[in-house]
């Protein structure tokens, strides 16, 4: 998989070496690259932004640039994600379909948004996705654009060390949240680790997890209960 992420921040972008996504690129299961907005922002200050039409505070991220890197950094059967507060909220099963594209691009707003032009072009061409990662508003995608990395590239067969710890985990095959997990000491604090885990009882532990997952669920997220 490439993923290709378009920014006036690429520092933001350097947790990527870090941790999974650097393993997987060292391996060459990803291609990276990281670009900064500005280099195709040709005038003597490199200007991204400018007032918006119709006034209101802030500023908009300029078509020109954005036109230019799109068409420098994508591909014919890419899709172009753009994290937005005003996006479809981005759910594990997006992460679980996008981990079988062969390229992201990521398009990396800030101020007040990009262009409407840019989408709307880019959609005519590519496809394109706004995504939000919570009803929460951030100063730009690049972080959105962290999170929906490491949920894609964590999925990619053969990054995980072991592909077990993938499917059980919140949000996974049921959809309901994840048990809670405990591990050596048995005591710790006075508090002891629920005795069913000690009994080695496969089937009433998978029992007790199923019901924690639902008393958990319940509680936190009705709106995922089956
Ligand atoms: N919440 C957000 N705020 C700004 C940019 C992107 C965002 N998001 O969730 O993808």
């Amino acid at each position: 998989m490439r993923i290709d992420v378009v920014t006036i921040f690429p520092d933001y972008l350097a947790p990527l070496d870090l941790s999974l996504p650097g393993k997987a690129r060292q391996s060459g299961l990803i291609e990276l690259g990281v670009h900064d907005l500005r280099q195709w922002a040709t005038d003597r200050h490199h200007t991204v932004d400018d007032t918006p039409y119709g006034g209101g505070a802030g500023m908009v991220m300029k078509p020109e640039p954005w036109g230019q890197a799109l068409d420098a950094v994508t591909s014919d059967d890419c899709v172009v994600l753009v994290p937005t507060p005003s996006g479809r909220p981005f759910r594990q099963a997006d992460a679980e379909r996008l981990s079988r594209e062969q390229h992201l691009v990521f398009a990396c707003g800030r101020y007040e948004g990009i262009d409407q032009r840019v989408i709307d072009e880019a959609a005519s061409r590519w496809r394109v996705e706004e995504v939000s990662l919570g009803d929460f508003v951030l100063n730009g995608g690049e972080v959105a654009a962290l999170a929906v990395i490491e949920a894609v590239v964590r999925l990619l067969p053969g990054f995980m060390g072991n592909p077990e710890s993938i499917v059980e985990e919140s949000h996974g095959t049921d959809g309901l949240l994840e048990y809670p997990v405990y591990t050596k000491p048995a005591t710790w604090r006075d508090r002891d680790v629920p005795e069913i885990l000690l009994s080695g009882h496969h089937g009433n532990i998978a029992a007790w997890r199923r019901q924690q997952s639902l008393e958990r669920t319940r509680e936190r997220r009705p709106d995922l209960m089956p």
